[in-house]
């Protein structure tokens, strides 16, 4: 395979990288850095690994993103399904600490098993895809070294370079949050149709939403009426009370993504962050000229918008805990500067408990974001944690506990106090 220069250069870069890898999502990382000498003093790494299981890792490199996305988004599911079923794939990334853009994603393996099925399969994808594999070996010393592989013209696959694995800092960011801006979440109009409009060879219906988005109408920095958005969790009660509000305001409801890119929802649904976001923030900004448009005549309720994308993105991007959030301030929370701002976002709370109520209740079919919702505290606690720390017009906390007419008459007083209506 063709070496690229940004790859060749990153290769020379290899023992300026950190490595992270998750075992476990509740805990922090273990992180770990390189060094081309042997450490006078050994320090166990990694010390939940037995010294004869055998240990592996893979990171995607590709300069192209979409390429690299693509092929990371399918790549659990082929370990998963070629590997032993003994061996252990763990979440991994390569980063240069606290650099934007610097994370190569990858995966951490330990495998019990003696069988030749692992090396074989890291072989292979060494050989034909973008990735970088290393193996790791436990000396009597109970140090470990890292052996980058590489493979000749002829195909034989062997391991190029050594390094001793050492224990690392905790860095300032963790690094999932490194890839963010761009990749998970659009700041600009621009930014996001870049990215559709790249992959119009590999996902034709791009075509289609981009002529609508072309089409969109103008939006304009000042309405005429109040914009209220409505956020929250799935089964918070977003719909309820939008419907309620339009009713008791003579308002118009609009909802991101609009009604428009329905036909085209799961297709982009089923494609990796930077794809699948770009087409969220491209909602966005169809809403965003439905609401100037409307509110010349009359207020406009907007049930979901700029907060849902950006939080839904930062906090599936970012593994682990809330507190491996960019902290509160940081960039990735800043509204778009070429997108419309309400006049107030209104966010929907309600315990868990009765969250998962609703949801039972209504039992329609549900999104992978919204199974995970169900399944994952850790992640819902992202998801709110982001919507508050979101700026731009911030969001004002209601209690959707209450009865609806009771969330309603509270939601009416807040607005009446807020936009004068
Ligand atoms: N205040 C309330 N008290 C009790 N049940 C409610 C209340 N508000 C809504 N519900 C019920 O909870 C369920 C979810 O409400 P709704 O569909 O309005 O939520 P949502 O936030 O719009 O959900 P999603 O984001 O998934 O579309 C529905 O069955 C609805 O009838
Ligand atoms: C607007 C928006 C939504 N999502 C995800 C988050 C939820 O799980 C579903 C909710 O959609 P619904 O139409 O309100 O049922 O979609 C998202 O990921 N990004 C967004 O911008």
């Amino acid at each position: 395979m063709k070496m690229t220069r940004r790859m060749m250069s990153r290769l020379g870069q290899w023992s300026s990288y950190a490595f992270a890898v998750e075992f476990d999502t509740k805990s922090d990382p273990i992180y770990f850095s390189l060094n081309a000498k042997k450490s006078k003093e050994v320090q166990q790494v990694f010390k939940n690994v037995d010294a004869n299981e055998r240990c592996y890792s893979l990171h995607v490199y590709s300069d192209d993103n979409f390429q690299r996305a693509r092929f990371f988004g399918g790549l659990k599911n082929k370990l998963l399904k070629e590997l032993p079923s003994e061996c252990k794939v763990a979440e991994m990334s390569a980063f240069q600490p606290n650099v934007r853009d610097s994370v190569m994603r990858g995966y951490f393996l330990k495998d019990t098993t003696k069988s030749s099925v692992t090396e074989r399969l890291l072989g292979e994808l060494l050989r034909n895809d973008p990735v970088y594999v290393c193996s790791y070996l436990c000396g009597e010393d109970s140090g470990w070294t890292q052996h980058l592989w590489s493979h000749t013209e002829d195909g034989r696959v062997e391991a190029s370079e050594t390094y001793y694995v050492e224990p690392a800092e905790k860095p300032e960011h963790h690094p999932s949050t490194l890839n963010i801006i761009n990749s998970d979440v659009f700041y600009s109009f621009d930014d996001a149709y870049k990215v559709l409009k790249q992959c119009r060879d590999i996902i034709p219906e791009s075509k289609d939403v981009l002529d609508l988005v072309d089409q969109r109408l103008e939006s304009k920095e000042e309405t005429a009426f109040p914009v209220i958005v409505i956020e929250g969790l799935d089964a918070t009660g977003k719909t309820t009370l939008t419907e309620s509000l339009k009713e008791a305001l003579g308002a118009t409801l609009l909802r991101s993504p609009p009604q428009c890119l329905s036909p085209w929802r799961a297709r982009f649904d089923a494609e990796p962050p930077v794809i699948r976001r770009a087409f969220y923030a491209l909602g966005n900004y169809l809403t965003a000229g439905q609401i100037s448009h409307e509110a010349r005549r009359a207020p406009v309720i907007v049930d979901r918008y700029w907060h849902s994308t950006a939080a839904y993105a930062i906090a599936t991007a970012v593994g682990g805990k809330v507190r491996n959030l960019p902290q509160a301030g940081s960039k990735v929370y800043v509204w778009p500067g070429d997108l419309l701002m309400p006049s107030l976002v209104l966010l929907l709370q309600l315990n868990p408990q009765e969250r998962v109520r609703r949801l039972q209740v209504r039992g329609q079919d549900k999104t992978t974001e919204e199974e995970e919702l169900e399944a994952n505290s850790l992640f819902r606690q992202k998801v709110e944690e982001t919507f508050q720390r979101i700026q731009g017009p911030a969001c004002i906390t209601v209690d959707a506990s209450p009865s609806a007419d009771q969330v309603l008459r509270q939601v009416l007083l807040l607005i009446r106090d807020k936009c004068h209506l």
